[in-house]
């Protein structure tokens, strides 16, 4: 059986000089070619526009009056414009094509990723997190793909100053790298106040949902409430000091920009003619280059904070792509669930929660168990006893350690997971009603009501007409309607998880008195795990779990729930007077729908 695997356990790649980049890799090919040939058609464009603009000033340095230059300049620019406009446009969807890949690639990890794996990642979190850093990097993106365009005309100018003056390119290059090394220094000093708020933000936000979450028991306590309310005060408090400095930073790199840019013409001006690193008939040249240079150097240089955020956000982003659930399996287009089977067997099954905060990891199993089709499986036990962990390695969202799930004697693969897993439909203990009510031909809306009218909630679910399920309701309502859900979703076996532990006494006592029957009646097979009082007498297999393993095969009526036989664990067997799937008029009741 395929043990669990989890890219949380690879070891931490090392951190690349760019995470932004890479992930611009995710956009759509053709998309990233447009954008490569706009802007060199662009940068070509800039390049004749600032020629021609240098020939004209030369000519009239020569007392020469040149008419050709103008028009290639005019033409020159026209084209340059529009191929910019193109650029921008085009640079804002190759990023969203790319911020759109790692939405997908989330999408795929949360559908396709190992379940306790995503138990484990707190996925919720890591998705709204994923899409916290999407957005910060989408907010700076106009900003961004600007500077692109702005670095485009700074390049290609920057190489026309060289063929002017090698000398003057040289030195403006390496006081560029210069200046420009300390700034994106103090662009990053000041963004990493912005990620200490970040993380003062992320406590506060977690002490409001603990005193929203918790409110009943923090209205009552004083003490615990001005604990929380304390600790919340605290990070509103580093967040503001954070944010504040923050600003300030941002302030003065700001003012440095205009200094900076005119500093570097001043040196052009002022020491490079003395130093004789230029001559003076070169002068005008190579400032009308300079000043052609000033306005996308600043573009740029402002940018350079945003640029330093959205690597921020891109570098995290990254790292919670690293931790993403491995794919258990390639979704298949024509896989379809049986319509019936006979047995789905345990052999020999073991599984094991990472520790967390416990010393030593709670394990089930080795666990021997056949489920015949159409049979009633019981699983009693006390808290903790591993009945719940048992329910979800059964249909194998838990994939075991150890050990094979076998469907009609074969063993169920990864490639016929998918399959398999779509015969169970489950209300677990922390299930989830959706908002909508399946739309495909799998789901029985008939059957659906009438299930509802059974469990008396008809009334409260009003039929829509379109889908939307009303979940205004008590928790012991959610799960009556939770459970005409699966019965209505048609499939061979439902799994259900203290059901009955919000269900008030008629409830309680019509669930093993009817409700398995006539889940029964409706050819499913029923896998429950119960607290409530004796269960076998409705049940063709009981189970019964003690620390993990199970301690015997099957409970008399005479047995108490909490009886404490603990006997080696066993393989279950179905009661011998039950009808198996194996025989035709079994194997009927099990169609399904
Ligand atoms: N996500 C998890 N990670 C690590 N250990 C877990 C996790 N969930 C449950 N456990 C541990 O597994 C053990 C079995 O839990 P399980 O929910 O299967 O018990 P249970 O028999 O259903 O209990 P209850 O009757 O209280 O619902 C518990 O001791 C618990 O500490």
């Amino acid at each position: 059986m395929a043990k669990r695997t989890s890219s949380s356990n690879r070891p931490p790649p090392s951190r690349p000089p760019s995470s932004l980049l890479p992930l611009i890799g995710l956009a759509d090919r053709s998309i990233l070619t447009r954008l490569v040939i706009t802007g060199c058609v662009a940068a070509t464009a800039n390049l004749i526009s600032l020629m021609s603009l240098s020939a004209e000033l030369s000519g009239w340095m020569r007392g020469e009056v040149l008419d050709t230059p103008f028009l290639i300049f005019c033409l020159s620019l026209l084209v340059s414009y529009a191929f910019a406009k193109r650029f921008v446009s085009l640079t804002l969807t190759t990023a969203f094509s790319a911020l759109a890949g790692v939405r997908r690639r989330f999408l795929r990890h949360v559908t396709l990723g190992g379940h306790a794996d995503i138990l484990d990642l707190q996925a919720k979190r890591s998705f709204d997190l994923g899409n916290h850093h999407l957005e910060r990097i989408a907010a700076l993106l106009p900003n961004l793909s600007i500077a692109a365009n702005m670095m485009l005309v700074a390049a290609v100018a920057y190489l026309y100053l060289w063929t002017l003056s090698t000398v003057g390119a040289t030195l403006l290059l390496v006081a560029a790298l210069l200046v420009g090394g300390w700034y994106v220094r103090e662009a990053q000093r000041t963004r990493s106040l912005l990620g200490n708020a970040k993380e003062s933000e992320l406590r506060m936000l977690q002490g409001f949902s603990e005193l929203v979450g918790g409110n009943a028991e923090v209205k009552l306590g004083k003490a615990r409430r001005d604990e929380l309310t304390q600790a919340v005060e605290a990070d509103v408090a580093r967040w503001e000091e954070l944010k504040r400095r923050h600003g300030r930073n941002l302030g003065e790199l700001f003012s440095w920009i205009a200094t900076i840019i005119i500093g570097f013409s001043a040196v052009f001006v002022f020491i490079f003619p003395r130093m004789g690193a230029m001559s003076v008939s070169e002068l005008p040249l190579v400032t009308s280059v300079i000043l052609f240079l000033a306005r996308p150097l600043s573009k740029f240089l402002n940018a350079v904070p945003d640029y330093v955020a959205a690597e921020d956000a891109a570098a995290q982003l990254t790292a919670l792509l690293g931790t993403m659930p491995a794919l258990e399996y390639e979704p298949s287009r024509t896989a379809r669930a049986p319509r019936r089977f006979s047995s789905i067997e345990l052999r020999g099954v073991s599984f094991a929660y990472r520790a967390g905060l416990r010393p030593e990891p709670f394990v089930i199993g080795p666990i021997d168990l056949s489920i015949p089709a159409g049979s009633v499986v019981g699983i009693v036990g006390s808290n903790g006893s591993g009945k719940s962990t048992l329910l979800r390695v059964i249909p194998l969202l838990f994939r075991p350690d150890e050990g094979q799930v076998l469907l009609d004697g074969q063993p169920v693969e990864t490639d016929r997971l998918e399959a398999y897993r779509d015969l169970f439909c489950a209300v677990f203990q922390d299930h989830h009603l959706f908002t909508r009510l399946p739309q495909g031909p799998g789901f029985d809306a008939e059957l659906f009501r009438e299930m509802l009218a059974y469990l008396k909630i008809d009334h409260l679910v009003p039929d829509t007409g379109n889908g939307l399920l009303n979940r205004d309701l008590s928790k012991g309502q959610r799960r009556r309607v939770a459970l005409a859900v699966a019965v209505a979703e048609g499939r061979p076996v439902v799994i259900l998880d203290e059901w009955t532990s919000d269900q008030d006494a008629e409830f309680r006592t019509r669930f093993t008195n009817e409700i398995i029957g006539k889940l029964r009646a409706l050819g499913r097979t029923v896998i429950f795990v119960s607290h409530d009082g004796d269960v076998s007498s409705v049940c063709d297999v009981t189970i019964r779990m003690t620390n993990g393993r199970m301690t015997n095969d099957r409970m008399t009526n005479t047995e108490t729930i909490d009886g404490s036989t603990d006997m080696p664990a066993a393989t279950a067997a179905s009661r011998p007077d039950m009808g198996s799937a194996s025989d035709p008029a079994m194997a009927c009741l099990q169609e399904t729908a």
